[in-house]
Parts: C-alpha cells; structure tokens; sequence
C-alpha cells in the first residue's frame, strides 16, 4: 500500500458554539490542511495519484472555504466548525471526488496552529 500526503491551507474566521470560553468570540486561523490518501497500485507512471491531481481537489474545496466566515457556511449552519468537525467535512467532500478503486481518502489533519492539530479518518 502506497500512502501520498499533501499540504495546503485557507486562513478564515470562525467561533465555536455551545462553548464556554474566548473561542464563543468571532476570531480567525490559517489553518493547515494535510490530506492523506493510500493506493494500491501505480500506474505507469509510478504514480498512485498525481499530486497535482490531489493539490488541485483539495485547493477547489478549500477555496469554498477560504476567507469566509465559516459559521455562515452550509455545512457549519447547524455543526460548530471545530478543526475536527472541518476534517470531517473536508474528509467526506473529498471521499466524493477522490475516491477510485485504487485510491481512497485516508486521513484530513487539521492544523488550527503551529501546535494543534485535529484528524480525521474512518475506522
Ligand atoms: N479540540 C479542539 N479544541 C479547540 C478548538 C478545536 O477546534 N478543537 N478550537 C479552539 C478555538 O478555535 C481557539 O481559536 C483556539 O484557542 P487557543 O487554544 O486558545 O489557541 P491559541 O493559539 O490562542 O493557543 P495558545 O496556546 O493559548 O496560544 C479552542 N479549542
Ligand atoms: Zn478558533
């Protein structure tokens, strides 16, 4: 099993809700984004996927994100946009687009700083 990682970000601004603390308040991040896929097999190229191909997926969904308010957005109406419920989203939107027989989604990290980071996979 080949595994292919890569990293990207989008800066936005947020506030966590049904939460007791400073981080109620309106308040921004540059969240760094790493998106792990495996594969099973390379082309014949030696490739599992083309990182363009998974830089280029992820940038188009982060895009939906970036320099947003996040709490306004859809998917973040009703679900407080912790870095964990935002791995999880981006998690399951990539699934839809990137997900092949050879390939699949394996992990989303979610760096909110240069010192916190939440992930999501499936088990
Ligand atoms: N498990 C999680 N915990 C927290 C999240 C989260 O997404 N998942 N998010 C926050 C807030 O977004 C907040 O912005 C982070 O605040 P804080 O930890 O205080 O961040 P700092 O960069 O200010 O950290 P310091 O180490 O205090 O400088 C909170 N928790
Ligand atoms: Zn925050």
């Amino acid at each position: 099993m080949y595994h292919l990682k890569i990293c990207t970000h989008f800066a936005a601004a947020h506030n966590l809700i049904n939460y007791d603390g400073d981080c109620e308040n309106l308040h921004g991040h540059n969240w760094k984004v790493e998106v792990t896929v495996r594969a099973k097999e390379l082309d014949e190229s030696g490739l599992g996927i083309d990182f363009k191909i998974l830089k280029a997926r992820t940038k188009e969904l982060l895009a939906t994100l970036d320099h947003k308010y996040l709490n306004d957005l859809p998917p973040f109406k009703e679900t407080s946009p912790s870095s964990e419920n935002i791995g999880r989203y981006l998690f399951e939107a990539l699934e839809e687009t990137l997900n092949t027989d050879n390939v699949q989604v394996e992990c989303v990290n979610v760096w909110e700083s240069d010192n916190a980071c939440a992930s999501y996979s499936r088990d």
